[in-house]
Order: C-alpha cells, then sequence, then structure tokens
C-alpha cells in the first residue's frame, strides 16, 4: 500500500522541491497541500514544474488538512512547525524541514532564534555516525539546515578520525533559493546579479550552533566554529570551502585514508578522485555531494570542500532519504545522483 504523504508549505521552494522528489518517488502517493497567503490557489500557478499537481488547490495550514496521512512533510518559516505538530497524531511521521527541533541545547535555539526551545527530534542527516539508528522507526525527523549539511560532510570525518583541532574555519557560498521564496529587497535580481556578498560575519549566524553541534559530536568535544556565509549569483547550490588546523604528526596520506574510510559505502556522498574539486552544478537537483579534502603542508591544516544543492540534499532530499530509513524503505528510494553539467 502506498505511503500518503501531506506538504505543508507547498508553496514554498523547500515544499516545491519536497514535492518534486515526490512525484518520482514509487511508494508515494502526494495527499494534501497547503500553503498560508496562497491558500485556495492552484498549484499549478506556484510551482509551474509541477505539472502533475497543476490542477491541485491548496487549503489552509490546519490539523484537519493535514489528518489522514501517513506523513507529514512541515516546510514552514522558522517557529511554525511546533505548533502543527504538537496538532499531529504520534503514529504520523512528521518531518520538519524547518529549525525548529534540531537544535539540543535550548540555550543555542534562545540565542539563535529567540522563542522558547519546542524540543529536539531525531537529527535527518543520516552520513553522521550513529544518525541511522537514530532515525530507523522514528515518527519524527528534524532535517539539517543546508549550511550544516554541506559543512558537517565536508568535515565531520576529520573529526571523527581525530585528525584536526577543534576550531574549524568556514566559508560557504549559497544560491538565492536558500533565502526562501518570499520577497527580500536583498534578493532582487539587481542587488544579486554579477555581484558576491558575505552576511552574518563573526558568529551571528544562527547555523553556527548546529555545526558546532555535529562536529563536536563526531570529535567527542567542543569544536569552535568560525562561519562566514555568502550569497553567490546563482539560484540553487552550496559550495563550502572548510579548514581546521591538523594535529601533529598528520600526514596527507592519513587524511585521504580518513575520507575514504568514513564514505567507501555512502550513497550520496561522492569523495572525488584527488586533483578533481566540487562543482554546484554536478549537484544540481541531485542528492549527491561532492567532497574533496586537501592537506596544506605549508600551514598544516586540513581543507575539506563540499559542494550540495540546497534545497535537494541541503533539505527536500535529505527529508526523503530519512524518510525512507524511517519507514524502512531502501535509502535511495526515489533520489537521483544525477546532477547537470558542467
Ligand atoms: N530554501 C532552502 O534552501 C532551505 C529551506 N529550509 C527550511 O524550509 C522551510 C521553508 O523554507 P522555504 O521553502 O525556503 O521558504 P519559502 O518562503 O519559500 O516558503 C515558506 C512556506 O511557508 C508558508 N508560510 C509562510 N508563513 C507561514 C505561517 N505563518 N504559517 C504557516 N505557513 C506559512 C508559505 O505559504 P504561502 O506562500 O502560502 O504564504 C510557504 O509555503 C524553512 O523553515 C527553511 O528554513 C531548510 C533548508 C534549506
Ligand atoms: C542564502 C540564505 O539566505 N540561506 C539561508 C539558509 C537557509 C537554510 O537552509 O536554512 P534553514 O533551513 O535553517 O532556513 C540563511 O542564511 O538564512
Amino acid at each position: 500500500m502506498a505511503v500518503r504523504a501531506a506538504v505543508a508549505g507547498a508553496s514554498g521552494y523547500a515544499g516545491g522541491e519536497v514535492l518534486r522528489l515526490l512525484l518520482a518517488h514509487p511508494e508515494v502517493e502526494i495527499g494534501a497541500l497547503t500553503g498560508n497567503s496562497n491558500a485556495g490557489q492552484r498549484l499549478g500557478a506556484l510551482q509551474p514544474h509541477l505539472l502533475p499537481l497543476a490542477g491541485r488547490v491548496l487549503a489552509e495550514t490546519t490539523p484537519e488538512a493535514l489528518a489522514g496521512h501517513d506523513v507529514v512533510f512541515l516546510a514552514l518559516p522558522h517557529g511554525q512547525s511546533a505548533a502543527v505538530a504538537e496538532q499531529l497524531g504520534p503514529d504520523v511521521l512528521v518531518i520538519d524541514m524547518g529549525a525548529d527541533f534540531r537544535l539540543q541545547d535550548p540555550a543555542d535555539w534562545e540565542a539563535f532564534y529567540g522563542s522558547p526551545h519546542a524540543g529536539t527530534w531525531p537529527y535527518g542527516l543520516p552520513e553522521l555516525p550513529g544518525a541511522r539508528a537514530a532515525l530507523e522507526g522514528s515518527k519524527r525527523i528534524a532535517v539539517p539546515g543546508c549550511y550544516p549539511t554541506a559543512v558537517s560532510l565536508a568535515l565531520y570525518p576529520a573529526y571523527a578520525a581525530h585528525l584536526a583541532e577543534p576550531e574549524a574555519v568556514i566559508v560557504a557560498a549559497s544560491g538565492t533559493s536558500g533565502a526562501g521564496k518570499a520577497p527580500k529587497p536583498h534578493l532582487l535580481g539587481s542587488e544579486v546579479m554579477g555581484s558576491m556578498s558575505p552576511y552574518g560575519v563573526g558568529g551571528g549566524h544562527r547555523h553556527t550552533p548546529e555545526m558546532i553541534q555535529n562536529l563536536s559530536g563526531a570529535a567527542g568535544e567542543r569544536v569552535a566554529v568560525s562561519f562566514t556565509p555568502t550569497l553567490a549569483p546563482m539560484p540553487r547550490g552550496i559550495l563550502a570551502t572548510c579548514s581546521a588546523k591538523a594535529v601533529a604528526g598528520v600526514t596527507a596520506d592519513a587524511v585521504r585514508a580518513a575520507y575514504e574510510k568514513a564514505y567507501a559505502d555512502e550513497p550520496f556522498v561522492h569523495l572525488l578522485p584527488e586533483g578533481h574539486w566540487p562543482a554546484t552544478a554536478s549537484v544540481q537537483g541531485s542528492n549527491a555531494v561532492q567532497v574533496q579534502v586537501a592537506y596544506d603542508a605549508a600551514v598544516g591544516r586540513v581543507i575539506a570542500i563540499s559542494a550540495i544543492d540546497n534545497l535537494t540534499k541541503g533539505t527536500a532530499g535529505g527529508a526523503v532519504q530519512s524518510m525512507n530509513i524511517a519507514l524502512g524503505l531502501p535509502e535511495t528510494t526515489g533520489l537521483s545522483t544525477i546532477g547537470v553539467a558542467p
């Protein structure tokens, strides 16, 4: 019997991407689609690339609209998921693509999001040590942020193998879809096209505590993170360039071996051959992650670089991958590793 899935926030970028993936998922039947300001609109007017769903009309995001499904994806702004989730029964698999349930420390949540902490759910980054076991059979999943996905997959093997000092410096460029579909002046074409600019500099970005949580979990000690995000003139994609001082005695061969071991059996993470570098276009629309690692002997640092599609592996693909694990389906069901050019 098909898994019946509802999507709340179907008019947004994350909701649209999860629908694109679910349309290709052989075990899923798409049920209710809900919106907020766009409730009552036809999906064809909002997500014209989702042709098979063009005639569907968005309902209001209410418990009644979302009832009667096996899985509910929440693609809502931060702070909106908890109230909806608590009205869904304990037997429904609820997958939150927002931030509400990602962080373990309530103090981190309050410092970066400025509201009371709603709780912590199993974390939907299956590649992290121990994550798959927590997802199996779970009825609640917190999908990671897009930058923490890219950064954690670039750096965690170095920390899990105890090759790096507990302080990482990260600069990551994101496409504009990472900021959502709601109009904002800094996302105007005239602001973004032909220009790149950082934001959230100096520890202010709300993904910093999530990265610290993931890397510290791998290292077994607190890893400090300096994170600088950058808005790039492209619609989708993240390129994360991460570095950390190597511990004494580390060699280039030891670094390479740690990454080969970590990713030997991962279906979505591709450790590139030496001398090749991640590119956002290569993973566009795909759940794949490209990773490369190098040892810069001149400064004794491990340099790890990853590329993901922020909407696919960075959100909706990670959500579907985690859903597959929670439901006991093969993890790769309905997910592609085929990107576009170059
Ligand atoms: N974009 C990305 O790359 C990533 C996004 N995410 C997360 O996914 C979630 C959605 O982001 P994204 O799709 O980019 O954002 P969008 O702005 O594109 O979409 C937001 C969606 O939420 C609905 N919505 C807005 N306000 C409310 C409200 N008060 N109550 C209920 N629904 C509301 C909107 O409905 P309507 O249009 O009808 O008003 C729309 O469907 C966020 O939590 C974000 O952090 C996670 C990782 C990456
Ligand atoms: C380019 C851009 O603005 N990106 C967003 C991150 C989007 C994302 O994935 O994160 P959440 O799921 O936590 O919203 C930002 O920096 O806030």
